[in-house]
């Protein structure tokens, strides 16, 4: 019996993509679908790097197709195809070889930011993109350490650009790659700014996805430059759920909203430690305020991560969770922090400013 193409892409219109709420055919992500016979084909083209759910999806794609009458084998092929979105400030030249830029920040310090954005990077990446870390933290940078990179300097083979160093799949720079450790921390705002600047620009980035850029705690004037100077695509919040690291990540919001980087979502850090001798589990940091924070700002709660020891011990050694021990609960909820950030930020306006020939100015005097 032949299969009635319209009966079939109505039964796969029903099968939702868990992270955007949207079904792949109408947002044309399903395509060069094929009937031969009872054998059906087609590829599904997501926008953001979800290797972990094509088995799941896939399944569940082929589940519906077999709904209709003649259907036999059906064949998913996956791809990912992640697009430039649009930068909050068109004004700033874009990077040529880095699609978008995420920034990573926090209000308050030491609320695991850099951690955060590390493991994020990395998760991405094991989901099946090409993605650098640009440690923008003049304060303190630990980007290097966390990757154990420390004490390593990029090469440059032009003498005008670097190269950045490779590490767990990523590119890396970092501030703490050129400067001694402490120097940094009495620069005054436009050095900084003109310091993050040229990380971005003269760093030799190699095709990236994502760039995610590991921002100095704080939201002040030097934040707000930052904000403005970079070719931001979003941004991201990390706070711990007490009162002042809420009040902190509050400002941060709103200096994001002042300068129009769309914010992906808040990062709840720290929130529940769980004790590794008796499973009692305790809010160290206060219950759920990150939680609390992202409704009241109308903004997604992107991930509630515990305060656990092996996440500052693998930091700390250089391997962080996520490749330590990939295959842990740990690194499963940096996962899901990564597919969230990435879905969310692949429901952005695209960016087709590469698309569109120079603009044309006739002058008839
Ligand atoms: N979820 C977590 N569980 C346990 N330890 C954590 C967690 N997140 C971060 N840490 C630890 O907390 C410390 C501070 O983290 P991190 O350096 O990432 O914070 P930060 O917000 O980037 O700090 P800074 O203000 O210096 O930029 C580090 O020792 C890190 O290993």
């Amino acid at each position: 019996m032949a299969i009635e193409p319209q009966a079939l892409l109505q039964a796969l219109q029903t099968v939702l993509d868990p992270l955007t709420g949207r079904d792949f055919v109408s947002t044309k992500a399903l395509k060069n679908l094929q009937i031969h016979g009872a054998e059906v084909s087609f590829e599904v083209d997501l926008g953001y790097p979800a290797q972990s759910l094509w088995p799941e999806l896939g399944q569940a794609l082929r589940g519906a197709a077999q709904t209709v009458a003649g259907v036999g084998q059906v064949q998913v092929h996956w791809q990912t195809r992640i697009v430039a979105h649009q930068v909050a400030a068109p004004t700033v030249p874009a990077l040529e070889q880095v699609k978008n830029i995420v920034a990573v920040a926090s209000g308050k310090g030491g609320v695991g930011k850099s951690t955060t954005a590390v493991n994020l990077a990395l998760a991405l990446a094991a989901e099946g993109a090409k993605v650098g870390v640009l440690d923008a933290d003049i304060y303190g940078p630990s980007v290097p350490t966390m990757l154990g990179l420390q004490g390593q300097k990029p090469e440059s083979l032009d003498g005008k650009t670097m190269e950045p160093l490779l590490k767990h799949g990523l590119q890396v720079m970092s501030i703490g790659f050129l400067i001694k450790p402490d120097d940094a921390m009495i620069w005054r705002g436009p050095m900084a700014t003109q310091a993050l600047e040229q990380l971005l620009r003269q760093s030799n980035w190699q095709a990236l996805d994502y760039l995610i850029v590991d921002l100095p705690p704080g939201t002040g004037d030097i934040h707000l430059t930052m904000a403005q100077r970079v070719p931001l695509t979003a941004a991201l919040i990390v706070t711990t759920p007490q009162d002042v690291a809420l009040q902190d990540a509050r400002k941060g919001i709103r200096m994001f909203e002042k300068v129009g980087v769309p914010i992906l979502g808040l990062v709840e850090n720290m929130a529940m430690h769980v004790c590794s001798r008796c499973g009692h589990a305790e809010a160290v940091f206060g219950l759920e305020g990150g939680q609390r924070l992202a409704a009241e700002m109308g903004l997604q709660c992107l991930a509630t991560l515990p305060l656990a020891l092996a996440i500052r011990e693998q930091a700390d050694r250089g391997e962080p969770i996520v490749v330590a021990a990939p295959e842990g609960e740990l690194a499963a909820q940096y996962r899901r922090l990564a597919l969230r950030t990435a879905a969310a930020l692949s429901l952005l306006g695209r960016d087709y400013s590469s698309k569109l020939g120079a603009l044309k100015v006739q002058s008839h005097p």
